[in-house]
């Protein structure tokens, strides 16, 4: 039943909303508690700390750095705990409650399936575990009332060389869960295009993919990332300002990679707070967010780590209604523009769309 007056776009209410992730990654979203108790049960001796509080100050205090490589640095503690069957399918089984709990309805969680192999394991194993953890998870939350799709990405990290056997991986498992494919790790230094055969080879399998472009590094990373690649989304893409010009009387001129990324609908997957983290905006008020969101590009938000930006999905949009005064109609919009970029089938979308987000921000808004 909807209630007669909209209700005040509160923290807790945008946790009881519809919402669509597809940008964050499963190494960036544990639980403190996990990883310290994951350390002691396989034996991990580097944390930092073994106080719960303490590991997730210290998480969000390290990424807090300015540097994309040095926020990459505390991956290695959450892969260092994951190098086992079980400790992937726990981690993947909490990422899907978790998720659950904030009132995503649908998430793309991504991974480096080759980050977990130090202590043997196959790709085909590590791939499998997680799938496990997702259907486990999806059902826990089933069960306390909380209905989530989960699509898995595989990343290749751009810095290793073994893109086209993810991308390979990815389309084996196409029909169990894995419905797309990334390339992450550091941008500066490691263009898209030095992983051309992975991304030919997607192509011809008809199979989907998005590139981190344009957090690190400018406008030449998105255009490879777009026009050599063939990226369908690109993963932040925040400086494509950089091909934004805005004059003192509010005329704007595009670029033309600008105006190609809006006229062909390019979805943006955007992650504020990480990208304050890692210097790719001066602060949330700053961030480029607020100029394509007037503009109309196909903006969403997403969290990229929640461990590591101490943030959910709710809190991400808080933020954005605290810093831009956004309303609901501007949430479902990002909802709606994340639901329509997804890369699950157009049935599937239409229909969590129609069923699900609609009502959902209906009830909150009548
Ligand atoms: O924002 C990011 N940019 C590039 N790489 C990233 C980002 N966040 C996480 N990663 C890396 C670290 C993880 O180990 C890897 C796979 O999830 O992806
Ligand atoms: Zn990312």
């Amino acid at each position: 039943m909807s209630s007669m007056n909209p209700v005040p776009v509160t923290p807790e209410a945008i946790r009881s909303a519809p919402k669509v992730l597809l940008h964050d990654h499963l190494d960036g979203g544990l639980r403190p508690a996990t990883v310290i108790e994951l350390a002691e049960a396989n034996g991990y001796r580097e944390l930092p700390t073994s106080d719960v509080g303490e590991l997730g100050r210290w998480f969000s205090e390290a990424a807090d750095s300015g540097s994309l490589v040095r926020y990459l640095e505390t991956f290695a503690h959450t892969c260092g705990v994951m190098q086992s069957t079980d400790a992937l399918v726990r981690v993947a089984a909490e990422c899907a409650e978790d998720l659950a709990a904030d009132g995503v309805v649908y998430a793309e969680v991504r991974y480096a399936p080759e980050l977990f192999c130090e202590n043997g394991l196959s790709l085909d194993t590590i791939v499998e575990a997680v799938q496990e953890g997702f259907r486990v998870g999806t059902a826990r939350a089933l069960e306390s009332g909380r209905r989530i799709r989960i699509g898995t990405l595989l990343c290749a990290m751009r810095q290793n060389a073994r893109s086209l056997e993810i991308a390979e991986l990815a389309v084996r498992h196409r029909d169990t869960g894995v419905v797309g494919f990334d390339i992450a790790g550091p941008e500066a230094g490691f263009p898209p295009t030095r992983n051309l055969d992975a991304f030919e080879y997607l192509r011809q399998q008809n199979a989907h993919f998005t590139i981190h472009a344009g957090e690190a590094f400018g406008l030449p990373s998105i255009w490879e990332a777009l026009q050599h690649c063939g990226a369908e989304r690109l993963g932040h893409g925040v400086r494509i300002v950089d091909d934004i010009k805005v004059d003192d009387d509010g005329t704007v001129h595009l670029g033309r990679l600008a105006s190609y990324v809006r006229d062909r609908r390019i979805p943006l997957e955007m992650c504020p707070s990480s990208n304050v983290q890692t210097g790719a905006a001066p602060s949330i008020a700053e961030h480029p967010i607020g100029l394509l969101t007037k503009l109309r590009f196909r903006v969403t938000v997403n969290t990229d780590n929640r461990l590591m930006s101490g943030c959910s999905m709710s809190s991400e949009m808080a933020t954005l209604v605290d810093q831009f005064g956004y309303g609901w109609a501007d949430l479902q919009w990002f909802t709606i523009n994340a639901m329509k970029s997804a890369f699950i089938g157009f049935d599937e979308r239409l229909a969590i769309i129609n069923t699900i987000i609609k009502p959902g921000y209906a009830a909150l808004t009548s």
